[in-house]
């Protein structure tokens, strides 16, 4: 049952497997090979001999139960003292073709994440687990199986791949972590209806928007950038200096919803954010008819922590700057100057605990975590059409606003 539903995603021989082993360099590469293959570097590293070695990965025809199950496994695994690396095993540039899962090294004298995988075997999800086993300088993996009965195992060797040419996680992004219609995030929440009571209420309020393009009237510009770089600030300012009308997204219609949509696995939390930028694009629509608009996060926002949250480890594993993941979505309302506010890591690390609110879950890693930090920033540039200027937000409130009105006075005759 498990080896089918693995190859039901293609023959194992001719999958490329990944474990983000280092974050600050590439993943590690392996294929299979019925022949025994010398283990070099970071590979002898990786397979070395310390701890027992597992790797498994999830399958499911239903995305719903797929997303939460990666999740589950990842919070039960990381809670039994094991190392654990994120790992995928995919066909090199087959859209969608990648499994999600975890390379573990349990060094524990009990081998706890056994129990773990046991449970997980019990599951009707299927987690597909692997065993690894040394000899030599070789290692081979086969199927494990709580029962440690599984039909037609079969030995395969580890052989070393070359790194792929774009990071396995830019394979299924589209529609996963980014969507690209507003068609495809309501999809998301229907078939988590039953399973998430609010979905019902969040599709509601998309439905009662009305569908509005936008017709010729005063300019949107969208404010961007990490927390605690200034934009609540800066907003407030340009609404009052600019007789502006001040939006967000999310709007203030699924504030009640947020937390509730925050603690679920990223293919629910995205569509819900996305779903939130259609809502305000329609007020955009509306106000835009009246005054200038100001708009605090909108779909850089979405977009860009997405693709950051879905490629692991460094910068370089982001989608190259020409990728159509970077592309608008061309049913969303597009404003006319969308600023990046930007502030060094030390500045915005002081100003958060100036403020000393609490942050998002997302929010507080992003303090300890440097490498998603720059990710995140570097997304924000890469979006197109429109893409965004770069504002350096670290002078006075004052000097910041006097920036941002001479680019709004150049780029929208305001
Ligand atoms: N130009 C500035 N110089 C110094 N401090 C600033 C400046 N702009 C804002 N601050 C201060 O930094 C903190 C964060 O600012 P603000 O709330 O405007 O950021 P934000 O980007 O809206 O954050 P969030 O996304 O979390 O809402 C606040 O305490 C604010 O007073
Ligand atoms: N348009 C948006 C707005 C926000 N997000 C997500 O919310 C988090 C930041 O929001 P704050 O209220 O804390 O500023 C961030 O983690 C984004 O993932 C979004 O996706 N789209």
């Amino acid at each position: 049952m498990l080896k089918r539903a693995m190859f039901r995603c293609g023959p194992l021989c001719s999958r490329v497997f990944a474990v983000e082993f280092d974050l600050h360099t590439k993943p590690l590469y392996f294929t299979l090979s019925s022949s025994p293959q010398v283990l070099h570097g970071d590979h002898q590293q990786l397979f070395g001999d310390c701890g027992k070695l597992f790797s498994l990965y999830v399958h499911s025809e239903n995305r719903i139960e797929k997303a939460r199950m990666y999740a589950e496994i990842k919070h039960k695994l990381s809670t039994r003292g094991c190392d654990v690396f994120e790992a995928s095993s995919f066909m090199p540039n087959v859209r969608n073709s990648v499994l999600k899962g975890f390379f573990v090294r349990d060094k524990s004298t009990t081998c706890l994440s056994k129990e773990v995988l046991k449970s997980l075997q019990q599951q009707k999800v299927s987690v597909c687990v692997f065993s690894y086993e040394r000899e030599g300088q070789h290692c081979w993996q086969e199927m494990w199986s709580a029962v440690n009965h599984v039909e037609e195992s079969v030995k395969q060797y580890i052989k070393p791949a070359a790194a792929a040419e774009h990071h396995p996680s830019t394979l299924s992004i589209s529609n996963s972590d980014v969507f690209y219609c507003m068609d495809e995030a309501y999809k998301v929440l229907q078939e988590c209806a039953d399973i998430i009571p609010e979905s019902k209420e969040v599709l509601k309020l998309v439905d009662e928007q009305l569908k509005t393009t936008r017709g010729n009237g005063f300019p949107v510009i969208v404010i961007e950038g990490l927390d605690a770089t200034g934009k609540t600030t800066l907003t407030e300012a340009l609404r009052q200096s600019l007789n502006a009308t001040l939006l967000k997204s999310p709007p203030q219609c699924l504030a009640p919803f947020r937390q509730r949509f925050d603690s679920e696995p990223p293919l629910i939390r995205r569509a819900f954010y996305a779903l939130g930028n259609y809502i305000t694009a329609t007020h955009i629509a509306k106000e835009s008819l009246r005054a200038p608009v100001i708009v605090d996060r909108y779909w850089h926002s979405t977009a860009a922590y997405a693709i950051a949250t879905a490629v692991g480890g460094r910068v370089e594993n982001l989608p190259k700057p020409d990728s159509e993941l970077y592309v608008w979505p061309e049913d969303l309302l597009q404003p006319d100057l969308v600023l990046l506010l930007t502030v060094s890591p030390e500045e915005r690390v002081r100003r958060l605990r100036d403020r000393g609110q609490d942050k998002t879950t997302e929010e507080a890693e992003l303090e300890i975590n440097q490498l998603f930090r720059l990710k995140v920033e570097e997304a924000y540039k890469r979006i197109q059409n429109p893409s965004c200027i770069t504002v350096d937000a670290s002078p006075s409130p004052q000097e910041v606003l006097k920036q941002v009105h001479h680019l709004i006075r150049n780029k929208c005759h305001l």
